[in-house]
Order: C-alpha cells, then sequence, then structure tokens
C-alpha cells in the first residue's frame, strides 16, 4: 500500500502527466481489441468547461477508452490574430481535462498537419486504434468550409454534440444533408467507434453554455 499513501509531493506534475514528451506515441491499446479514441480537435483558445462536458459525455455515450483533445497549431479558418502561443493553450488545456481519459495534446504539431483531412489519413495507420471525430454543431454547419470534408467523413465516424444555438441549423445544412444515410440513430451511440465510416450520429444533450469567444471577450472586457 506505500504507493497508495505517498505524499503529494512526490507526485509528478499534472502537466506532465497528461502531456507527456512522447505525446506522439500512441499509449498502448488492450490486447483484446483497438483502442477506441475520440477525438476533439478544437482551438482551445482557451479549453473551458464545454470542452470537458463533451468529452465526459462521449466517454459515456460513445463507450470511448479516452478522448484526446488535439489542440490545434492554428485553425485554417480562424485568424492568426488573437490566437494564444500553441504551449500556453495545451497547458491550459492539460489543467482543465482533470480526468485519466481525457488527455490534452498538440499532436498535429508533431504530425506536422493543420487540416483535419490530413491528420486523420496520419492516423489510419495507427492500426491498434478505432478513433472517432468530436465535433459540436457549430462545426457540423461549417463543414463544408474544411478541405476534403468528404474525406474527413470517410476517414472515421464522427459524433456531433449539441450546441446552442447552431443546432438546428447544423441539422438543416448541407453537410447533415449529404450525410442523411450514414446518420445512425442515437440509440446506436456505442456502435459508432466500431462502425465502418461514413458514419455519424448527433448526440442531443442538456446544451452547455461555455465558449471561447465568451470567455476571452469577458478577459478583454475585464471581467476575467
Ligand atoms: N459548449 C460547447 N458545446 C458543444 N461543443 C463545444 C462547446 N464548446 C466547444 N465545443 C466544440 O469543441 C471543439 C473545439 O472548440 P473550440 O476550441 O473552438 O472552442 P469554442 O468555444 O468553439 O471556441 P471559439 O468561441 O473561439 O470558436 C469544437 O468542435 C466545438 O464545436
Ligand atoms: O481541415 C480544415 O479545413 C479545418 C477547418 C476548420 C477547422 N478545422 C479543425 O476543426 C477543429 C475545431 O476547430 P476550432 O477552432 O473550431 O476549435 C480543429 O481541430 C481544427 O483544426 C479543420
Amino acid at each position: 500500500m506505500t504507493g497508495l499513501s505517498e505524499p503529494r509531493t512526490l507526485r509528478r506534475p499534472v502537466a506532465r502527466l497528461t502531456v507527456p514528451p512522447a505525446e506522439a506515441e500512441p499509449p498502448a491499446a488492450p490486447s483484446h481489441r483497438p483502442l477506441r479514441v475520440g477525438l476533439l480537435g478544437g482551438s482551445f483558445n482557451p479549453a473551458h468547461e464545454g470542452h470537458r462536458y463533451v468529452s465526459l459525455e462521449a466517454l459515456k455515450r460513445l463507450q470511448l477508452d479516452q478522448v484526446w483533445w488535439l489542440v490545434s497549431p492554428q485553425n485554417p479558418l480562424k485568424p492568426v490574430a488573437g490566437m494564444a502561443p500553441l504551449a500556453e493553450r495545451l497547458r491550459a488545456a492539460a489543467a482543465m481535462a482533470r480526468h485519466p481519459r481525457i488527455k490534452a495534446m498538440a499532436l498535429e504539431a508533431r504530425l506536422g498537419t493543420r487540416y483535419t483531412a490530413d491528420t486523420l489519413r496520419r492516423l489510419a495507420q495507427w492500426r491498434d486504434h478505432r478513433f472517432v471525430w468530436l465535433m459540436g454543431a457549430d462545426n457540423l454547419a461549417q463543414l463544408p468550409r474544411w478541405r476534403h470534408w468528404r474525406a474527413i467523413l470517410e476517414a472515421c465516424p464522427v459524433a456531433v454534440f449539441e450546441r446552442a444555438p447552431y443546432s438546428y441549423r447544423a441539422l438543416a445544412g448541407p453537410a447533415a444533408g449529404t450525410l442523411a444515410d450514414a446518420r445512425l440513430s442515437a440509440s446506436r451511440a456505442a456502435e459508432l467507434a466500431a462502425t465502418d465510416p461514413p458514419a455519424w450520429i448527433f448526440v442531443r444533450l442538456r446544451p452547455h453554455p461555455a465558449s471561447a469567444t465568451a470567455i476571452r471577450a469577458r478577459a478583454k472586457a475585464g471581467g476575467g
């Protein structure tokens, strides 16, 4: 029992546990099946409770082993101005995760990818993993503006999470329309990771109001 009673000061700091130097190395998968990993790509400028909420719901509803927060070097559709340095966003994301199965990492910086289609093409070589791309409804609405967006949906299953006020527009939009045949019912959420793409699901939940834009606006106004 000595390991369990180690004093707190002997434990490694959270940042080193969640963002080890070899962060691009995939952790060992269970021997009997591939590791099921949800990928929440994002700017995390900054990370907030909405990311955590969606990740916890994804772990539970999609029966995932882990969720990886892919802290993006730079969203190709967002302005560079106002984007905090990657190291700062990564550090804050690791602190926000507060869960052993939610890992913040700068995987795209390590892989040298900027576009999601490229990242997923690289990850397709990680044969002992099954990836699910996670996103909020706001990103489903703008998905047709992403490079090779159809290839993304061919690369891995996708779970879209309710987010006010975007959900209605997202479900009525061109991406959802094009992919109507590939949509699974919500009751099949636990099957999604094992389903061959294209396959996606819309996860209805109580929307979480957190937004990085609002946090930045409050900070700018001096309200923290
Ligand atoms: N409150 C939320 N509910 C559902 N999904 C969310 C929420 N916040 C963020 N997400 C999703 O998490 C991913 C990363 O989000 P991101 O880091 O851009 O945060 P954001 O709050 O949307 O930032 P910004 O306001 O700067 O655009 C995206 O897929 C986004 O849709
Ligand atoms: O590949 C693209 O063209 C593309 C365009 C816009 C956004 N993305 C990705 O979408 C994820 C969410 O980005 P964000 O900034 O909305 O958090 C993040 O992983 C981005 O790299 C990707």
